[in-house]
C-alpha cells in the first residue's frame, strides 16, 4: 500500500490556502436535486477548518423535504454512526475539533452520505483523513449514495486507492458536479 500521508500533507495546505481568498460556494447541481425525495436522510457534516462547506447542499436538501443528519465520532477506532440533527438543535463538540450532536440522539440510516475528504480523483476515488470512518460506513450502508464534497484544488491525477477503499458516485465542487 502506498504512504498516503505526504499527499494528504500537500493537499491540506493546498486547501487552506483557497479557503483563506475569495471563492465560490459549493454548487447545487440538479444531478443532486434529482436525488432528492422527502423523507430521504442526507447525512452531511460540520466542516473543520479549511474543509468545504456543504451547507448549499443541506439547504437544497431540507427544500425537498429530507431529513439531516450528522457523523458523531467516539474515537479513530470506533466505528461512525449517523445521528440525526435538527438544524436548530444545538451541537456538542467530539474529538478532531468536530461539532456533533448528542450521543443519545436518534440514529438514522443514510440515503445519501454528504463526504468530507481531503483528495479526489476524476475515477471518484478519495482520500480521507485516514481513520477509515467513511471507508466503514460505506462498507456499512452499501445502499446510501456516495457523494464528496471538495473543493476544485483538492483534484488530484490519481489517488493511490487500497482494497478497502470505496469509490463515490459524484463529486460536488465550487466548479462543477463530477460524476460517473
Ligand atoms: N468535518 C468532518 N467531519 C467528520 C470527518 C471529516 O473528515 N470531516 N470524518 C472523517 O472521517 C469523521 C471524523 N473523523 C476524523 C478522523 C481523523 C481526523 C484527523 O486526524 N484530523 C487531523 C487534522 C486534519 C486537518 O488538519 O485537516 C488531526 O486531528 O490531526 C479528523 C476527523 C466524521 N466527521
Ligand atoms: N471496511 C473496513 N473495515 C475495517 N477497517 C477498514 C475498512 N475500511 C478501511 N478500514 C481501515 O481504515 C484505515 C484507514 O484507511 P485509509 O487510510 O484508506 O482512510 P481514508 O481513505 O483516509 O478514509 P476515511 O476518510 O474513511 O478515514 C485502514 O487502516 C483500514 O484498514
Amino acid at each position: 500500500m502506498t504512504d498516503k500521508r505526504p499527499l494528504r500533507t500537500a493537499i491540506r495546505a493546498a486547501r487552506d490556502a483557497f479557503a483563506a481568498a475569495p471563492h465560490l460556494p459549493i454548487g447545487v447541481d440538479p444531478a443532486f436535486e434529482a436525488l432528492l425525495a422527502p423523507g430521504l436522510v442526507v447525512a452531511s457534516y460540520v466542516p473543520i477548518g479549511s474543509e468545504a462547506d456543504p451547507a448549499p447542499l443541506e439547504r437544497a436538501a431540507t427544500a425537498l423535504g429530507c431529513r439531516l443528519a450528522l457523523p458523531h465520532v467516539v474515537d479513530r477506532a470506533t466505528p461512525l454512526r449517523f445521528l440525526r440533527w435538527d438544524p436548530d438543535a444545538a451541537l456538542g463538540s467530539g474529538p478532531f475539533g468536530l461539532s456533533q450532536p448528542a450521543a443519545d440522539a436518534e440514529p438514522l440510516s443514510p440515503d445519501i452520505v454528504l463526504t468530507p475528504l481531503v483528495a479526489f480523483d476524476r475515477a471518484l476515488n478519495r482520500l480521507g483523513q485516514g481513520a477509515g470512518h467513511y471507508d466503514r460506513a460505506f462498507a456499512a450502508w452499501p445502499g446510501a449514495r456516495r457523494i464528496g464534497v471538495a473543493w476544485s484544488v483538492q483534484e488530484v491525477a490519481a489517488i493511490p486507492a487500497d482494497s478497502w477503499d470505496v469509490p463515490l458516485h459524484a463529486i460536488a465542487t465550487e466548479r462543477e458536479w463530477i460524476a460517473a
